[in-house]
């Protein structure tokens, strides 16, 4: 028999309505599960109980903590954490760069509230149970379960914001078929890096985005803000328009770490133009994100950060975490 430990931390799996106040996060995760899924038991317990909107980078934290301390269990065989959408995707990413164990963790939610006539969470936490019990899946790392499928935390993202199926990308890892799940494939994995310290919850990573007409100064005011770093999310393959080369070029003789992302959903980062483009952005100090989004990789980057190790040694350990 396998157990499994159910973190709550809120989002619309754990809203109801009130009223004209809106949705709000109120519900306890043990009142969402039933204790027993066929021969899978089901221990919940709650972390938080906010919508995924309101949360800072201690509270990314205190998840992965509880997560780690769930894995570290003899008697848990895999960890199932629910988490509103909007920024599951980061959650997630946190959870798998630290996941140091072969335990599953499936994060899931919910698109529809609680007390929803046709509430998605109770079917989304049966199969996020499923998968984190799942022996087949062990060594897979922290996975996104939502609507019968499952992915890799990394390179997922919410691609939609009603749809009962709102996360696109990532390795798609598994599939429900009828009450058989099917695994399909392996996520690519990287040695596991330290749960952050408290210095990640203060460690400003912001995001810049680039668009025609977008001013530089924004970037400047990022670091006169005390920006540990600031990801550029570029347009196409990583450019940005008059300006921000110069703007690079400041931020990085400051101190601040710039890195290029896009603001494409998919596809990777490749220097190619002149002129401002990316070609220029590197030359400045920028460094490229690969086809990390500009979420994720911030995430990355303020992980590394919170470790307080020297600045010059970033590029290369960030550039090994694409
Ligand atoms: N579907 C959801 O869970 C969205 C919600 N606003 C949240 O992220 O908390």
């Amino acid at each position: 028999m396998a157990h499994i430990q159910l973190l709550g931390t809120g989002g619309t799996i754990a809203s109801r309505s009130q009223g004209t106040r809106g949705a709000v996060a109120t519900e306890a995760s043990s009142a969402l599960v039933p204790k027993q899924y066929g021969d899978v038991t089901v221990r919940a317990r709650d972390i938080l109980t906010i919508g995924s909107y309101r949360l800072d980078l201690a509270d990314l934290r205190r998840i992965a903590e509880a997560v780690g301390q769930a894995l570290a269990d003899p008697d848990t065989d895999g960890v199932v954490v629910t988490h509103g959408t909007d920024t599951l995707e980061e959650t997630a990413f946190l959870l798998d760069l630290v996941h140091a164990s072969p335990k599953p963790v499936v994060v899931t939610g919910a698109q529809r509230t609680a007390d929803s006539p046709d509430a998605d969470g109770p079917r989304n936490v049966a199969e996020a149970v499923r998968a984190a019990a799942d022996e087949r899946l062990r060594g897979a790392g922290a996975l996104i379960c939502f609507n019968g499928t499952v992915r890799s935390a990394r390179g997922a993202r919410k691609v939609h914001t009603t749809a009962g199926s709102p996360f696109g990308g990532g390795t798609e890892v598994a599939h429900m078929a009828g009450n058989q799940l099917v695994v399909t494939a392996t996520p690519r994995r990287y040695p596991p890096l330290p749960t952050p310290p408290t210095a990640f919850d203060n460690t400003r990573v912001e995001i810049i985005t680039a668009y025609p007409g977008a001013t530089p100064e924004l970037l400047d005011h990022a670091v006169q803000l005390g920006s540990r770093a600031v990801v550029l999310a570029g347009t196409g393959v990583g450019n940005a328009g008059p300006g921000f080369a110069e703007a690079v070029k400041r931020a990085t003789g400051n101190g601040c770490i710039v890195v290029l992302s896009t603001r494409a959903p998919w596809g990777p980062v490749v220097p190619t133009y002149g002129d401002g483009g990316g070609i220029d952005l590197v030359e400045a100090g920028a460094i490229p994100s690969a086809d990390l989004n500009p979420f994720q990789a911030r995430i990355l980057t303020a992980v590394l950060l919170s470790y307080g190790e020297p600045p010059e040694e970033f590029p290369a350990v960030f550039e090994s975490y694409l």
